[in-house]
């Protein structure tokens, strides 16, 4: 990789900002790329933003609205959201240099079906692609709170180089080669959480909401394995970590618009001012997962949910009514 202590973020919102300042304290110096020319020059003057309210962005990050200034860079993270990774990486292709593009979004693009690194290899098919993903907060990670999560690339050398880029003494990286274990397991656990936050905003127990996590993670590893996930990933920090994390907190978007939608609220305001990517993905997992054969009842209950075909109450039924089965 070029330029071993710039770092590059393409998308200033709450993880982009996290992730700068990780890279900051990992000794980088680091470019934090947003679409928004007002906004982007009023965090460089004043080193915050409503994304992220508290945290103040290191002094080593540039924050810039010049695309170009990502060219130079040894890695670009990818951290705009699922669905507007493609036309980010789109936008990073041309620029001068070869940076490893590394997908932080956690979800599956929709229509396409394209895991986030096929996203990447698709729209910047010079560049290697790889994956983030674990359980962490960006409040958390910015606040210096103790985090592990996990990147992965095909290149186990690339994956170990770009780990050294964000290892920290409060961030903990582990390398990969899994990168497609990694990325179902992010994408998937946002669509199994908004399960969970409906059983919790209709009380139904936290009896309902500990059996949605542990047959939310059926589903997860069934989805996993079908589509050459290993399983060793599924049960790691990508995996079972983040799916723990986003079902059991309103800290939590997605736990927080299920909790919404199980008080009443409806699709449109539940979801209206923060990102649920679970929400985008969930009509791309139940549509893979059908088309490969695999059971995922919960997920394709929450995509009737959003799609208004069920009622919380009806969603219940229908998973509680299931035939008889063994645990598997
Ligand atoms: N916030 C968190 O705790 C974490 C978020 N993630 C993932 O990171 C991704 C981004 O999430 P957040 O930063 O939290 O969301 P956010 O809503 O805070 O920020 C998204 C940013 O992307 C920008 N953006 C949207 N569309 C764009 C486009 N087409 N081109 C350029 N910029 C665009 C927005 O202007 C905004 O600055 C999601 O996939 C999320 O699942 C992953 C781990 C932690
Ligand atoms: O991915 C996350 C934590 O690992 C963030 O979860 P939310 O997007 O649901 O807030």
């Amino acid at each position: 990789m070029a330029s071993e202590s710039v770092v590059g973020v393409a998308g200033a919102g709450a993880w982009g900002m996290a992730l700068a300042n990780a890279a900051a304290a990992a000794g980088s110096e680091v470019v934090l790329w947003g679409r928004d020319r007002a906004g982007m020059a009023a965090l460089a003057a004043t080193k915050a933003s409503d994304r992220l309210p508290g945290v103040r962005l290191a002094d080593r990050v540039t924050a810039t609205a010049d695309l170009g200034a990502l060219g130079p860079c040894a890695a670009i993270l990818v951290a705009t959201p699922a669905q507007a990774t493609r036309e980010t990486a789109e936008r990073l292709a041309p620029l001068a240099g070869s940076a490893p593009l590394v997908a932080c979004a956690k979800g599956i693009e929709r229509g396409s079906h394209a895991f986030m690194t096929e996203v990447l290899r698709q729209a910047a098919p010079g560049r290697a692609a790889a994956i983030l993903s674990g359980p962490s907060f960006a409040a958390d990670v910015a606040a210096g709170l103790p985090t592990a999560v996990t990147l992965a690339a095909a290149d186990d050398a690339l994956a170990r180089s770009l780990c050294r880029l964000l290892h920290g003494p409060n961030l903990r990286l582990y390398h990969s080669t899994d990168v497609r274990g990694v990325e179902i397991g992010g994408a998937a656990k946002n669509v199994l959480a908004i399960a969970c936050g409906v059983a919790a905003g209709r009380g139904l127990g936290a009896s309902a909401v500990a059996a949605l996590v542990a047959r939310g993670f059926a589903e997860l590893r069934r989805f996993g394995e079908a589509f050459g996930a290993r399983s060793q990933t599924l049960m790691g920090l990508s995996g079972l970590g983040d799916l723990v994390l986003t079902c059991s907190s309103p800290q939590s978007r997605n736990f927080a618009f299920g909790l919404a939608l199980g008080r009443g609220e409806s699709v449109g305001r539940a979801g209206a001012g923060r990102l649920a990517e679970g929400a985008f993905t969930a009509r791309a997992l139940t549509e893979m997962a059908r088309a490969r054969g695999v059971d995922m009842p919960i997920a394709t209950c929450v995509e009737a949910l959003l799609e208004g075909a069920l009622d919380v109450e009806g969603a219940a039924r229908a998973l509680l009514g299931r035939p008889q089965r063994g645990e598997e």
